[in-house]
């Protein structure tokens, strides 16, 4: 069995995958006279396809807790999609570049610990882990795309990777 070692979440290391939603680091600008920070743009949906919508959901996901092992992936070829906490749960992503065969380039996986300040936006068709969220039920949002067609690809591994913990 391998392990992955958990990686902290940047923009910069995450920049293949998605885009990062935080405030830390990001630029803002004021508004309502002053009294507002505006971090504009942190991230952008991408829909495709005919009579879709971009909606905005929340998901509570069930504390998980290490070791964990992944054995999949799943991508949505027809969207991108955001995962925004809003009750400061850490969780952990996992996500692969494409391999030739259009699966997931197990040789290329990243593992990244997300603190509970900040979301994440999977680019449309990246490979990535469903919600795991560490140590405490989490609350998010959830920024995707909802209508007709199939935008669930999922792929079981060639191996069991585990996950050890934060600092392992
Ligand atoms: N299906 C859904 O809303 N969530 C998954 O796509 C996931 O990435 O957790
Ligand atoms: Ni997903």
């Amino acid at each position: 069995m391998a392990t992955l070692k958990l990686e902290a979440l940047t923009k910069e290391a995450f920049a293949p995958f998605g885009e990062v939603i935080e405030i830390a680091g990001s630029d803002w600008f004021p508004i309502n006279k002053g009294t507002t920070q505006r971090y504009h743009k942190l991230g952008l949906t991408d829909v495709v396809g005919e009579d879709c919508q971009v909606a905005i959901s929340m998901a509570r996901g069930d504390a998980f807790n290490f070791p964990l092992e992944v054995t999949m992936l799943e991508r949505h070829p027809l969207g991108s999609q955001a995962f925004i906490p809003c009750s400061n749960a850490p969780f952990v992503v996992v996500v692969a570049p494409n391999g030739a065969d259009d699966k997931p380039d197990e040789s290329g996986l990243r593992a990244f610990w997300v603190e509970g300040n900040q979301g994440v936006n999977y680019f449309r068709g990246t490979w990535h882990h469903p919600l795991v969220t560490i140590g405490q039920v989490g609350d998010f949002i959830v920024v995707d795309r909802v209508g007709p067609g199939h935008n669930c690809d999922e792929v079981d591994l060639k191996q069991v990777y585990q996950l050890l913990g934060k600092d392992a």
